[in-house]
């Protein structure tokens, strides 16, 4: 199929679909005139959408943890923890690693071991070798909506089968699904597998389900600059409307300075607003997503919760209408189901605490939204044009030169040019922009922030300065001073 961003035809649609539907015994049990029929007898107050809306309506920040085991009925022990132990305002199915690459046979090898070790032999919920029967399980064994979280690239089965199982929203995109997760697979590929994905969602909403829809927020999580992190966002919000997607979370990962941080979050919103009215998406419900830290944990426990609730306050300042938890096992690995709720019960009393406030207009906190604003446009800008005004054909055009470049992205179509590092206040700045097109003012004044850091240092600025800053947060600083 030729790569453009236009929505797909009935016909192409339906041509992938009966493919689709083969790639394991569980797509027959798919029938989207039976889903749409059960969809509608899902309560309200299990629909994602319909529960992000409420929560931007008033105000107030969801809490959402990550969280998936191998076996079904383990899983949903997990969940109902989650929600009566945590206090979870809203629940994910953590996709395992082998479903994110399409891998079911070794899932059913998983599967088969996790009930014969009587524990999780897989980092997550094996959707697709589950079906369609036990998703709906999942979801009337819990009283709060469900959302898959995952990474996978080619997910149009995955995403069959879960909304067909009730769950009214699905993580994920052509981009932020593909070069922080996958290390050759083509763009081109990922943008049409996920067009799929966003179609499947605008039909559900046009038979009257909402369905909500999330693009992957913090990329790889390593001090990506907030101006490249939105663009993606915005980007895939489009992608996403021009299937017929309505129902949109785009997010975002704390970098850890806070006026920066809120600025990100403020510029996400009304930037990517001016883009959907610009191109004629004029019914988009819009909601952001705060990822608490992504990089690097102390192991400590205690200082884990230092991080966590840090994240917490940020969220809240920003008025993000979600955020994602963190665990006191983040440096450890995927967390007990006490240590989870842990992290959701600090993250609310902190969210509880500052219920209402929002981070005050400054001189700082409106030049950080002006400057953040200012660096998308320029890498939207050329996007477009890249692409000769398709959007699709020009984000792949845009990494094969460079002009979207993700730091520390594993995939082979990434170009890895570019170099993150932070100013003295902690505010992740450009070192290297590599194909990136910024303005000359927007270049200086990068660099004039790094020089103020490498004065205060009494050292260079340089590549040292990255890895100081990568191992900062797990080290107990948010900069990472020379020793
Ligand atoms: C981008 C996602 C990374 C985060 O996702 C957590 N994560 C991964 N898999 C599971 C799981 N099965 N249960 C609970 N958390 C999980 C990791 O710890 C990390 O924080």
């Amino acid at each position: 199929m030729e790569l453009k961003n236009k929505k797909m035809t009935e016909a192409e649609f339906s041509k992938q679909r009966e493919e689709i539907l083969t790639h394991w015994p569980t797509g027959k049990g798919v029938d989207l005139q039976e889903a749409v029929e059960y969809l509608k007898k899902v309560p309200e107050h299990k629909n994602f959408a319909a529960k992000l809306r409420k929560a931007n309506q008033e105000g107030v920040t969801l809490v959402q943890p990550r969280a998936g085991v191998a076996l079904v009925d383990e899983h949903i022990k997990l969940l109902q923890y989650l929600q009566d132990e945590g206090g979870a305002d809203l629940l994910p199915n953590t996709i395992d690693s082998y479903t994110r690459q399409n891998r079911y046979n070794e899932c059913e090898v998983g599967i088969q071991e996790s009930i014969k070790e009587n524990r999780s032999m897989l980092n997550g919920f094996p959707v697709v070798n589950h079906g369609v029967a036990n998703c709906r399980k999942v979801l009337e064994a819990v009283e709060l909506p469900l959302q898959a979280r995952h990474g996978t690239p080619d997910a149009r089965l995955l995403t069959e089968i879960i909304h067909a199982g009730g769950w009214t929203s699905n993580e994920g995109g052509g981009i932020s699904y593909n070069i922080p997760y996958a290390k050759s697979v083509s763009l081109e590929k990922t943008i049409l597998d996920w067009q799929y994905c966003d179609r499947l969602t605008g039909m559900y909403e046009e038979m009257g389900i909402e369905i909500n829809r999330e693009p992957f927020g913090p990329l790889t999580g390593t001090l990506v600059p907030p101006s490249m992190s939105n663009v993606v966002a915005i980007v895939e919000g489009l992608l996403a409307a021009e299937q017929g997607v309505k129902n949109l979370t785009l997010g975002y990962g704390q970098c850890g300075n806070l006026v920066q941080d809120v600025a990100a979050i403020r510029a996400l919103v009304e930037q990517a607003s001016e883009y959907f009215k610009t191109y004629g998406y004029n019914n988009i419900e819009l909601t952001t997503v705060f990822h608490q830290w992504m990089g690097g944990f102390p192991a400590d426990e205690s200082k884990a919760f230092g991080v966590i609730s840090w994240g917490s306050a940020t969220a809240a300042l920003a008025g993000a209408t979600k955020v994602i938890v963190k665990t006191p096992h983040e440096a450890i690995g995927i967390p007990t189901k006490e240590a989870n709720a842990q992290g959701i019960k600090a993250t609310k009393q902190t969210l509880n605490l500052l219920k209402g406030q929002r981070l005050p207009m400054s001189k700082e906190l409106e030049q950080e939204i002006s400057l953040i604003k200012a660096e998308t446009k320029c890498i939207m800008d050329k996007l477009f044009e890249l692409g000769k005004g398709d959007l699709a054909v020009g984000v792949v055009k845009a990494f094969e030169t460079g002009v979207m470049d993700i730091p520390f992205a594993p995939s082979k179509y990434n170009a890895g040019k570019i170099l993150p590092a932070r100013d003295n206040n902690g505010a992740v700045r450009y070192l290297e922009f590599g194909g990136i097109p910024m303005s000359k003012e927007i270049k200086d004044f990068n660099r004039q922030l790094l020089e103020d850091r490498a004065k205060t240092e009494g050292r260079d600025v340089s590549f040292q300065m990255v890895v100081d800053d990568i191992y900062a947060v797990g080290k107990g600083t948010l900069v990472g001073r020379p020793e």
